[in-house]
């Protein structure tokens, strides 16, 4: 199957990266989310890697409003009437998920894949609302979208070969380099990164040293290029204790058990680099 037009739900961070990307790859893309702020927000993301491109004379500025013009704004579900490939990017919710994939069934054409950006949740349960779990499959890029060369492919338990191959084929055309992975919760990416990060804050809530400290201690170390807790600020505080809950829930083994003082700065709305504060205080 041949993808031409792509439509990308959620604005934020990872959604915008992959509109980004794939209207790099000359793709025509609609970014959609539920308010035009959101979709302004993620537009001047993209803007901004783009100039950032040009001013080290990566692209040339026609190249850069190319890019920019073939995204365009929606604001309803409803504009993926046209879509060959979706790709859902809101929030790490199963419910949020779900409900978008539902409605999206309604709408889409029926050869239309439908992709999620999920980081842990299962593939099979949010296909499964729908009347096509053979067109739904894992698509997980990794953040920042624009310079992570990794995309996680999740099949879920009915997803179609030849859904697998068109979407490994697409992630080739982004310039990326796909890995197979079956659905299991956190996949690989988040199983093994995630709980290193908890155990980072597990160290910081049991004054092992300070965030400063432990930080270092990687980055110096085991040379990350980021220290695990801005790493953990970088990803979103809430997305990283909602990975922690699947990984818990879905394994089933108390050594997924979130920190409790990662679920106390959700709870205050520190979010992170996105919220300006996290385990860190960001200005710009
Ligand atoms: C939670 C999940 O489900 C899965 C995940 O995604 S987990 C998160 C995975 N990501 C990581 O682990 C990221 C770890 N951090 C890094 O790799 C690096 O710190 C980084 C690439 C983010 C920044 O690299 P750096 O060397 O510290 O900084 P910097 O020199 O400013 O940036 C390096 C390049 O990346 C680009 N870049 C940095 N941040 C960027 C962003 N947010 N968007 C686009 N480009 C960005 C810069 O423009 C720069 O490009 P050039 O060198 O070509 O000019
Ligand atoms: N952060 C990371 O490092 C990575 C995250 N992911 C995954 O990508 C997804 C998005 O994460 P991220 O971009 O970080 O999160 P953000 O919070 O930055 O963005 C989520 C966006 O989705 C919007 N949204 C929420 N509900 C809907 C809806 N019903 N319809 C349309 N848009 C909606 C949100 O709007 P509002 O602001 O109003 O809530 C927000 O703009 C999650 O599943 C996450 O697990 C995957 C890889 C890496």
């Amino acid at each position: 199957m041949t993808i031409q037009k792509v439509m990308v739900v959620g604005a934020g961070q990872m959604g915008s990266g992959i509109a980004q990307v794939i209207a790099q790859a000359g793709f025509e893309v609609k970014l959609n989310d539920m308010k035009q702020e959101f979709f302004e927000r993620g537009l001047r993301v993209i803007a901004k890697n783009l100039t950032r491109d040009v001013e080290k004379g990566r692209k040339t500025e026609e190249e850069k409003e190319a890019i920019l013009n073939r995204i365009t704004m929606s604001l309803d579900l409803k504009d993926a009437f046209d879509a060959d490939l979706i790709i859902e990017a809101a929030t790490e919710n199963m419910d949020i998920k779900q409900t978008i994939f539902k409605e999206l069934d309604a709408i889409a054409p029926k050869h239309a894949i439908f992709a999620t950006n999920t980081s842990s949740l299962p593939i099979t349960e949010i296909a499964a609302v729908t009347e096509r779990p053979e067109k739904v499959i894992g698509m997980h890029f990794m953040n920042p979208v624009p310079v992570m060369k990794l995309v996680e492919i999740i099949r879920g338990l009915a997803t179609a070969d030849e859904v697998y191959k068109t979407v490994e084929q697409m992630t080739h055309q982004l310039g990326k380099t796909p890995v197979e992975v079956n659905d299991f919760p956190g996949f690989i990416s988040n199983r093994i990164l995630l709980p290193m990060i908890n155990e980072a804050v597990y160290a910081l809530y049991e004054g092992v040293a300070t965030k400063e400290a432990i930080d270092d201690v990687m980055k110096l170390g085991m040379n990350h290029p980021m220290g695990p807790l801005t790493l953990a600020d970088f990803i979103g505080l809430d997305t990283c204790l909602y990975i922690m809950e699947i990984l818990h829930e879905g394994l089933g083994d108390s050594k997924y058990r979130p920190c409790p003082l990662l679920r106390k700065y959700v709870a205050a709305g520190w979010l992170g680099r996105k919220t300006g504060r996290g385990f860190y205080v960001y200005e710009d």
